[in-house]
């Protein structure tokens, strides 16, 4: 390696045409003053055998900013001192040989306002294909207060959602109907009643429902919300089902949430996999329909989950916030699916703070000013059932929605008696917590007290109570020593 090859490249020879290094061309300044204009991203990268990491940081930097492989005049047109992204920092992952985190700095000034679309192309539009790496994920970004201004955020935001549910001081319940796919129009909305008079807030399609052979989308709307105005008339709340609008085109996805609207629905929700553009769009409708909007991350886990390659799901999440939803899967810890809990933790923070704070052992690199953009409510979703209840208070507190798919409808009593279960779990657990009980220890012994005048906690407790999910988890902290256990 040359002594200067870390260096910019003298004034003179900078343009002349032919090859440089990216850190030549400027794309590496460990001497670099960040700005609080500056949109900061912090990236995980394996260089290939051989190649330099300060080289391979430099490299992502201009690649994610202004750079081609080899010199080009016409930066001399621009700004290009200013536009050229700077990698300012680089430190070794600890105990992961061959990685590197790497800070880059970019200019406000790079990007369009209020479009994840343009700030995606950027910064995920080619670096992760770059041949010199093996490997890279983002780990985390700090948007600045300049940036998050320009979004409108989440369209209700977690204090209006609760003042419309007339709802407080507890986890909000929830169910994921199944069978996910098959079910008629009635059955379904059969089983949407069931669980809400059964003492569930909210009940939910599955992220792959829409408008099959097997149930058309309007009859799914028709017969769900039946089952809502049936279940509040009786039980006197405000109850709700996401109505998944999700569809093979924007017209078609406004056409379904006029509809819910129409029919007097409180909410509506959306796949990830809709794509940036489509989310910013009906999170702009829901805010002009006072809407509720929920998103499910179907589709995260093919990016999120491995550590050395993607993108986290923290930097999704922070991206979800900006684009306006106002509910986000974001994990359960002691459920089915991946999520090591402080990581997890970290996500929630994301969602819920109006200040992120740096806190490496839950994954988060940087400060985060959310700037009065509206909280998002994170939701727990995936293989989770009643005997869990003091976990699941304990790692997430009250601004959650707690949801019981299978832990609802599987229940041997029938659907009803399954939200019943969740019901007393959750008010009994919260009670406990009020009165000053160690729920985390004391948990399993207030679950069985509660289940003594609820025969259906009882039996949700004798079917599933030994029931976990005790796999090694994937995207674990790399600033503890061993990964935390549920
Ligand atoms: O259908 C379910 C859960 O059903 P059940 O409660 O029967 O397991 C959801 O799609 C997952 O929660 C998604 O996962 P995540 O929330 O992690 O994105
Ligand atoms: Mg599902």
């Amino acid at each position: 390696m040359g002594a200067n090859e870390h260096v910019a490249i003298d004034a003179k020879k900078r343009y002349q045409a032919g090859v440089l290094k990216y850190a030549q061309m400027g794309y590496w300044d460990p001497d670099y003053e960040v700005k609080d204009t500056d949109v900061l991203a912090v990236f995980r990268i394996t260089p290939q055998e051989g190649v330099d990491p300060i080289e391979a940081a430099a490299a992502v930097a201009g690649e994610s900013s202004t750079a081609t492989w080899t010199v080009v005049w016409t930066d001399r047109l621009t700004a290009c001192d200013k536009y050229r992204a700077k990698a300012y920092r680089i430190d070794p992952v600890p105990g992961q040989a061959g990685q590197y985190f790497c800070q880059v700095a970019y200019d406000l000034d790079l990007f369009e306002e209020g479009s994840i679309a343009n700030l995606t192309a950027s910064i995920i539009g080619n670096v992760f294909s770059f041949k010199p790496l093996l490997a890279c994920r983002l780990e985390d970004m700090r948007l600045p207060v300049a940036y998050v201004k320009t979004f409108r955020g989440p369209p209700t935001g977690i204090v209006v959602e609760r003042e419309r549910l007339d709802k407080f001081g507890r986890p909000l319940l929830g169910a994921t109907m199944k069978p996910k796919l098959g079910l008629s129009g009635k059955n379904y909305g059969r089983v949407v009643y069931e669980a809400l008079t059964g003492g569930l807030d909210f009940t939910k399609d599955d992220e792959n429902i829409n408008s099959q052979n097997f149930m058309h989308w309007r009859d799914r709307f028709l017969y769900c919300m039946e089952g809502v105005n049936q279940a509040a008339a009786q039980t006197g709340e405000i109850k709700g089902h996401y109505l998944n609008i999700t569809a093979g085109t924007m017209e078609e996805m406004v056409k379904r949430a006029e509809f819910a609207r129409d029919l007097g629905s409180c909410i509506v929700m959306v796949d990830l996999i809709v794509g940036w553009t489509a989310i910013q769009s009906i999170s702009h409708w829901c805010r002009e329909n006072d809407m509720i909007l929920h998103m499910h991350r179907a589709g995260h886990g093919t990016y999120t989950r491995q550590k050395n390659h993607g993108v986290s799901f923290r930097v999704i999440a922070k991206w979800l916030r900006l684009a306006g939803v106002d509910h986000l899967h974001a994990g359960t810890a002691v459920g089915k699916l991946e999520g090591d809990p402080m990581t997890v933790q970290g996500f929630y923070n994301v969602c819920r703070d109006t200040v992120t704070r740096q806190d490496l052992p839950r994954g988060l690199f940087f400060d985060q000013d959310w700037a009065g953009i509206k909280r998002v409510m994170p939701v727990a979703s995936g293989g989770i059932h009643a005997g869990q209840m003091h976990q699941l208070l304990d790692l997430f507190g009250d601004e959650v929605v707690l949801q019981f798919g299978g832990g609802t409808i599987g229940h041997p009593m029938g659907i009803q008696a399954g939200a019943q279960a969740n019901r007393v779990a959750l008010e009994a657990m919260v009670l406990a917590r009020n009165e000053g009980r160690d729920i985390v220890n004391e948990g399993p012994d207030i679950l069985k007290a509660a289940a003594e005048h609820c025969r259906p906690l009882r039996a949700a407790l004798d079917t599933w109570g030994e029931v976990t999910f005790d796999y090694t988890s994937t995207d674990t902290s790399d600033f503890v020593a061993t990964p935390t256990a549920a």
